[in-house]
C-alpha cells in the first residue's frame, strides 16, 4: 500500500477502510538514517456498531492472513553442512551453509500411488497443525519419515515435495563430516523451526550397520602401507579422521534431547536399503512413517507422461501398462525415455516418439529381467546341488567312521583277528 492510498475491505458483510499514513518530526535534526524519526501506521475506519466484529475476530483474521502471506512469499533455504577449515589448514567443526531453494518438484509432479501421497499430504497438514496437541501429549513437536526403496525411484524428489508442500526450510545433514554427538547436538540445535533435516542413505552415512569392523580393518591395512612415508601419513591423517556419532547420539537427537529449542521440524531418513538398518533406529515412534517408494506402475506413469509430454491419454498407453505391471522398471529410468529432444511438446510425433522409447526400453528391461531369473535360478540350482553333494559326501565319511568304530570294538572284544 502506497502513502496516502485507501483501500477498501469487506468481513462478513462489514465494510471497512485501510489507509497507509506517516509523520515526519517537526525537529530538523540531522541523522545518519534518512527517515530513522518517520512513524508509520495504517488507518482503520468502519462504523462503530462494527466495533465488535473487528477488534473481537477481523483484526486476528488479517493478522494471520498477513503471516500466511509472509510465509508464502518467504525465499526458503536448502542448508548443508560441510566441513570447515582451522587455521591450520586443518578440519574445523562443520557449518550450516545455505543457498536458496528452488526445487520445483510437488506432490502433483510426484510420480506415485495417488492413496499413498494423500494419506502423506494427511499426514503432514495433521503435524503441522499439531501444535497444541504435541503439547498436550507432552512429547517433541517433530515427525519422522523413512523413505525407502532402489535409487531413483524419488526419495529425494518426495522431500523437496514435502518441503514445497509444507513451506519448510531444508537441512542435508552429511553425517559423514560431523566429528561426534556434541558437533551433531550443536548442528541441531542450530536448526530452524519449521524445517525437514535429512539424512540421505543413512545405510552409509554412519557406523550404524556393523560395517565399523570393515573399515577398521582397511585403516589398519592403509596404515600399514604409510609406515614408510610420514608425510602423506600426516596430511592424511586429518582427512580421514572418521565421524564419531554413534547410534545413541543419533537416537538421543530423534527422541528430543534438543526439543527443548523448539518444535515443527521433520526428521526424514532416506534408505535404499532398509533391511541394513538398525531396527532401534526406524522403530515407530522415531521413525513414524514408512513410506516404500517403489517402481513406476501405470499410475505413475501417467503423472510423468502429464509433466513430461503434457498428455493425459494415447494409443500407447494400454501397452505401456501392461509392461509396467510386469517390469520393474524406476520413474527415475521411465522419465529418462519421455524427455522430449526438443522444446515442441505439441509435436505429436515426438510425443509418440518418446512413448515408443520407453516400450523398447521396457522391453529391454523385461528380457534382461527374465535372464537375470533364468541365470539365478541355475546358480542357486548349482548350490543346492553342490551342498546336497556335500552333505552326501560328510555322510558317507560318517558312516566310515562309524563302521571303523564297529570294526576296532570288534577287534577288542573279540581279540586281535589274523
Ligand atoms: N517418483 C518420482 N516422481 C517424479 N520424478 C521422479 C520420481 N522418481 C524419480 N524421479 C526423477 O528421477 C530423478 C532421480 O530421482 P531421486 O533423486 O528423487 O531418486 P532417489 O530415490 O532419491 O535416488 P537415490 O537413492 O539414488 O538418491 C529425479 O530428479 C526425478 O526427475
Amino acid at each position: 500500500m502506497d502513502y496516502n492510498e485507501e483501500i477498501t475491505d469487506e468481513f462478513n458483510g462489514v465494510k471497512l477502510w485501510w489507509s497507509a499514513n506517516r509523520t515526519t518530526p517537526r525537529t530538523q535534526q540531522f541523522s545518519f538514517y534518512p527517515g530513522a524519526d518517520e512513524k508509520r501506521f495504517y488507518t482503520l475506519k468502519f462504523h462503530k456498531r462494527d466495533r465488535q466484529v473487528i477488534t473481537g475476530i477481523y483484526l486476528s483474521h488479517v493478522l494471520k492472513q498477513g503471516k500466511a502471506i509472509a510465509a508464502d512469499n518467504r525465499q526458503r533455504k536448502l542448508y548443508s553442512n560441510g566441513a570447515g577449515q582451522g587455521w591450520l589448514g586443518n578440519r574445523s567443526s562443520t557449518t550450516w551453509t545455505h543457498v536458496a531453494f528452488e526445487h520445483p518438484a510437488t506432490f502433483d509432479t510426484l510420480a506415485m500411488d495417488e492413496k499413498k501421497k494423500r494419506e502423506i499430504k494427511k499426514d503432514l497438514v495433521t503435524f503441522s497443525n499439531g501444535k497444541e496437541y504435541y503439547a498436550k501429549i507432552g512429547k517433541a513437536w517433530k515427525r519422522g519419515y523413512l523413505l525407502y526403496g532402489p535409487p531413483g525411484t524419488g526419495k529425494s524428489t518426495m522431500v523437496a515435495a514435502m518441503a514445497n508442500f509444507l513451506n519448510y526450510d531444508v537441512y542435508d545433514l552429511e553425517l559423514t563430516t560431523v566429528k561426534n554427538n556434541v558437533e551433531l547436538r550443536r548442528l541441531l540445535i542450530e536448526t530452524s523451526n519449521k524445517s525437514i533435516i535429512v539424512i540421505e542413505d543413512i545405510d552409509c552415512s554412519l557406523d550404524l550397520t556393523g560395517q565399523r569392523e570393515e573399515k577398521k580393518k582397511k585403516k589398519k591395512k592403509d596404515d600399514k602401507n604409510e609406515e614408510g612415508d610420514p608425510i602423506s601419513a600426516m596430511s592424511k591423517n586429518e582427512e580421514r579422521k572418521e565421524s564419531e556419532v554413534t547410534l545413541s547420539g543419533l537416537l538421543n537427537f530423534i527422541d528430543g534431547i534438543w526439543s527443548a529449542c523448539g518444535g515443527e521440524r521433520i526428521i526424514v531418513f532416506t534408505t535404499n536399503h532398509v533391511e541394513k538398518l538398525d531396527p532401534a533406529l526406524i522403530r515407530r515412534g522415531r521413525m513414524d512413517k514408512h513410506v516404500e517408494m517403489s517402481y513406476c506402475r501405470f499410475e505413475a506413469f501417467k503423472v510423468l507422461a502429464k509433466n513430461y509430454l503434457d498428455i493425459d491419454s494415447h494409443p500407447l498407453f494400454g501397452e505401456i501398462g501392461n509392461l509396467l505391471e510386469e517390469t520393474d522398471m524406476t520413474p527415475a529410468d521411465v522419465a529418462e525415455n519421455l524427455m522430449l529432444k526438443s522444446d515442441d511438446d505439441d509435436d505429436d510425433d515426438e510425443v509418440e516418439t518418446c512413448l515408443k522409447n520407453l516400450i523398447e526400453a521396457l522391453k529391454t528391461a523385461k528380457e534382461e529381467a527374465s535372464k537375470k531369473a533364468e541365470e539365478d535360478a541355475r546358480l542357486k540350482a548349482e548350490k543346492e546341488q553342490k551342498e546336497k553333494e556335500e552333505a552326501e559326501k560328510e555322510q558317507s565319511v560318517k558312516e566310515d567312521v562309524t563302521q571303523d568304530a564297529i570294526s576296532a570294538k570288534e577287534v577288542k572284544d573279540n581279540g586281535v583277528i589274523h
